[in-house]
């Protein structure tokens, strides 16, 4: 979901790993020249979905974390191309506590239609995130660095090499 960490979190881990770092919502504005929230708003739902998808499956990378963005999961070929390319892991945080992360959730570019609410999201995307995740990590209450150590531990110390 968006706000469970993926980008904070996946930077630490990279660091921690020696590895590169890739966060798809960078990459979508550098390919479409738009903000997300702008990309949403001047092209609408689908178009957004469309592009967050051509910017996952362009990614050719080996020995690198990934974040992408929360929505990623409503376009089956990425998330395929994302287990292709290595272990996908789902952070998995209780809706009040990604309530209480976002605070500008109608400027931070969320896929999401007129009306629905993070908790619409929530119910409609957590099953697909548990199918296309090969494991998951409890995030309840716990600090980055925390967060970062479980990941770690979900990943049972088998890493890519360092480049
Ligand atoms: N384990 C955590 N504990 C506390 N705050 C966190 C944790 N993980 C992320 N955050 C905070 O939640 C917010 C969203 O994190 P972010 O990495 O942008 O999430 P995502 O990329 O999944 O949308 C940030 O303010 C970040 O500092
Ligand atoms: O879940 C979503 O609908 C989205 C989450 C965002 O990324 P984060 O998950 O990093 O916030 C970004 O890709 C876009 O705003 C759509
Ligand atoms: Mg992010």
């Amino acid at each position: 979901m968006p706000g469970s960490g993926k980008s904070t979190v996946g930077v630490l881990l990279a660091k921690a790993l020696g590895l590169p770092f890739i966060d798809t919502d960078l990459l979508i504005q550098q390919r479409e020249g738009l903000l997300l929230q702008e990309l949403l708003d001047q092209r609408g739902l689908d178009a957004f979905l469309d592009a967050e998808e051509a910017a996952i499956r362009s990614l050719d990378c080996r020995a690198s974390v990934i974040a992408p963005g929360g929505s990623a999961v409503c376009r089956e070929r990425a998330m395929e191309h994302l287990r292709a390319l290595g272990r996908v892991l789902y952070l998995r945080v209780p809706l009040p506590e990604l309530e209480r992360r976002i605070d500008n959730i109608t400027t931070r570019g969320i896929a999401m239609a007129p009306g629905q609410t993070l908790a619409d999201l929530y119910a409609y995307r957590a099953p697909l995130y548990e199918r296309f995740a090969g494991a998951a990590v409890d995030v309840a209450g716990d600090t980055l660095e925390q967060t970062v150590a479980a990941v770690l531990r979900a990943l049972g110390g088998r890493f890519p090499p360092r480049l």
